[in-house]
């Protein structure tokens, strides 16, 4: 009872919250209606009556009339305030739908990189998003219809008492067993939709990769669609296993209790008959007497099924106020003091980061500095630990020990948000939005985003401008074939874009994560030359496999297994002649003649 008081406080609280004017017209006509329903009784009982006087009394005909209208009408105002309540709860429903959305959202955006990294917080946020389509519709039927069928079956009882007491408690006994056994069915179903989770994450996904754009053209080439098809339907059949089993107790459960109500309805019947026998109920109160159990079942049913739906969206709720309790600690654990505008200089010092989940570090004791107007460059083999360095310095991590400061000062003291906004990143798998090219660029600064005249100079900077002009609503155009009139770009035309994202966004501190991968010789060329004048007084950090980019840079660090292996200029660290010449040479040597060489 405890925890459905607090279901039944939440389900209401999210109603209200959502909107409180639908909120109080659709729970006044549900609770109009169920007054109706015991005037109808009521009025059922003058009808018999009145018919009653007509066949034995030998009564006048007339008098009938005026009950049955009075019945006629009863029952079109309730048919009326049905059907606008219905519409009004269909609204309700939908407002809370949003109201759930903007709540994920909410936190979605709120929570700190690391979030993403536990599978616990994807299972979560999997199950809310699956439900937050039909959850809050059941959960607002459930408190509507909790609320109109205790009231009804409130009103209904006042009506039976008056007509026989004795009723009402048989009555009652006949709702236990349902109320027992519904019960049971919401505890399954709780525990069927935590315990298919995982698969049903894993249906989701197989199912997204064979009907998604970018994985379309793999798909073909490897001829993967049997293989993944096969997957689906092997996810897809053990989850339907575990559906018959679950339904098969459910079903079970409902026969069960169903029939143990029905059996305890009959005897009630049977009791009125008795009752009417001997002579301590009339014909006419009888007649009203089955009406009104009727409409209690009815009501009764009502409000059970608007018990079981509340229950049934408990999971949903617990895993909401579970989700939205996380809101405020992620915005405590960024939050601090204001972040000044930039730095002249950056130091990190013993940087070790282990990733969450993970038992090994990526980074060991890693320190480097950087002065402001420097360009810097980080080079290491795959998997050394450039990105995730990178990730730390962009304040989207804490470092697990060792610290990042801005002119001595800790950043994890300032707001991280606040910090960010002096920050701009080009990640390795930065974003491709499907929205316009003009929403692709001045997204890097949401807040001028309508500042066209610095969207046009950014995309020229980034030199992405002739491309733009040569698409048929120019700046306008969608970036995404999944949108009429859309189009596709180039993979170098993309990364200019988020080269040019990132130049709008006009952050003192520039991370470029091998922002010229995709670049042709001469754009590579070209944007490694300008890349002083592009970002002039602006701190670079950028990675890159490319030597010939990276020996332009004021210094260099080179990491080797999360662990700073040498730094130096690139001619201090040819002298060095360590890994860093080995590896320039390397490359070098693969563009010579052998005679060359
Ligand atoms: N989210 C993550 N969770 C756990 N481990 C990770 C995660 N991301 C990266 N790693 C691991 O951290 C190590 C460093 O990865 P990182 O991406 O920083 O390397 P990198 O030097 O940028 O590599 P590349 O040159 O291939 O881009 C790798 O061993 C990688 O497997």
């Amino acid at each position: 009872m405890g925890r459905l008081r607090t279901l039944i406080a939440e389900s209401f609280s999210l109603s209200w919250a959502a909107d409180r004017r639908a909120f109080i017209i659709t729970t006044s006509l549900q609770l109009f209606g169920a007054v109706i329903l015991a005037a109808q009784v009521l009025i059922v009982k003058m009808v018999l009556d009145a018919i009653l006087d007509v066949t034995e009394g030998g009564g006048d005909t007339g008098q009938v009339v005026l009950p049955v209208m009075l019945l006629a009408g009863v029952t079109a105002v309730v048919a009326v305030s049905a059907a606008i309540q219905g519409n009004q709860l269909r609204l309700l429903s939908e407002l809370v739908v949003r109201k759930t959305w903007q709540r994920l959202l909410d936190v979605a955006a709120a929570v700190g990189l690391r979030a993403f990294e536990s599978p616990d917080f994807y299972n979560r946020l999997e199950r809310i998003q699956t439900n937050a389509l039909s959850r809050p519709f059941q959960l607002t039927q459930g408190v509507i219809g909790m609320v109109g069928g205790a009231a009804g079956s409130v009103g209904l009882s006042i009506a039976i008492i008056s007509l026989e007491p004795l009723l009402l408690p048989l009555l009652l006994l006949a709702g236990i067993p349902v109320f027992i056994t519904s019960r049971k069915e919401s505890r399954r179903e709780f525990n069927f939709t935590v315990a298919q989770t995982p698969r049903l994450r894993m249906r989701g996904y197989l199912g997204m990769i064979q009907t998604g754009r970018d994985e379309a053209k793999e798909i073909r080439a490897y001829g993967l669609a049997g293989a993944l098809r096969e997957r689906f339907d092997r996810v897809y059949t053990h989850y339907i296993a575990d559906l018959r089993v679950h339904l098969r107790h459910r079903t079970r459960l409902a026969v069960l209790g169903n029939s143990v109500s029905a059996l305890f309805l009959a005897g009630t019947l049977l009791a009125l008959v008795w009752l009417v026998g001997r002579g301590r109920v009339t014909l006419a109160e009888a007649g009203a007497a089955i009406v009104a159990i009727r409409l209690l079942s009815q009501q009764v049913n009502t409000l059970f099924r608007g018990i079981q739906q509340i229950f049934e969206s408990g999971l949903f709720l617990n895993d909401l106020s579970d989700f939205v309790s996380l809101q405020p600690a992620a915005e405590e654990a960024e939050s601090g003091a204001p972040a000044p505008d930039s730095f002249s200089t950056l130091s990190a010092h013993g940087l070790t980061f282990t990733y969450p989940g993970s038992t090994q570090p990526v980074l060991h004791e890693v320190s480097v500095e950087m002065k402001k107007g420097e360009i810097v460059a980080l080079v290491g083999e795959n998997g050394s630990g450039k990105t995730t360095l990178a990730k730390l310095l962009a304040a989207l991590y804490e470092p697990t020990s060792g610290t990042i400061s801005w002119d001595g000062t800790d950043i994890s003291t300032y707001s991280r948000p606040h910090l960010r906004r002096s920050i701009a990143v080009v990640f390795q798998d930065f974003v491709r939005y499907h929205l316009t090219a003009r929403e692709n660029i001045g997204l890097g600064r949401p807040e001028r985003l309508d500042d066209e005249a610095a969207i046009a100079a950014a995309a020229q900077r980034a030199g992405i401008h002739h491309a733009i002009d040569a698409l048929p609503q120019g700046m306008d155009t969608m970036l995404s074939k999944m949108f009429k009139g859309g189009r596709d770009l180039s993979g170098g035309q993309w990364q200019r874009i988020a080269l040019a994202r990132a130049f709008f966004r006009d952050a003192p501190f520039v991370i470029l994560d091998e922002p010229s991968a995709s670049l042709d010789a001469r754009a590579e060329h070209a944007l490694f030359q300008s890349l002083r004048d592009l970002l002039g007084g602006r701190t670079v950090l950028f990675i890159s496999h490319r030597f010939s980019t990276v020996r332009t840079a004021d210094r260099i660090y080179v990491l080797g297994d999360g662990r700073v292996t040498e730094q130096g200029t690139h001619d201090e660290l040819m002298a060095l002649d360590g890994h860093y010449a080995e590896l320039f040479r390397l490359q070098a040597a693969a563009y010579l003649e052998p005679a060359e060489r």
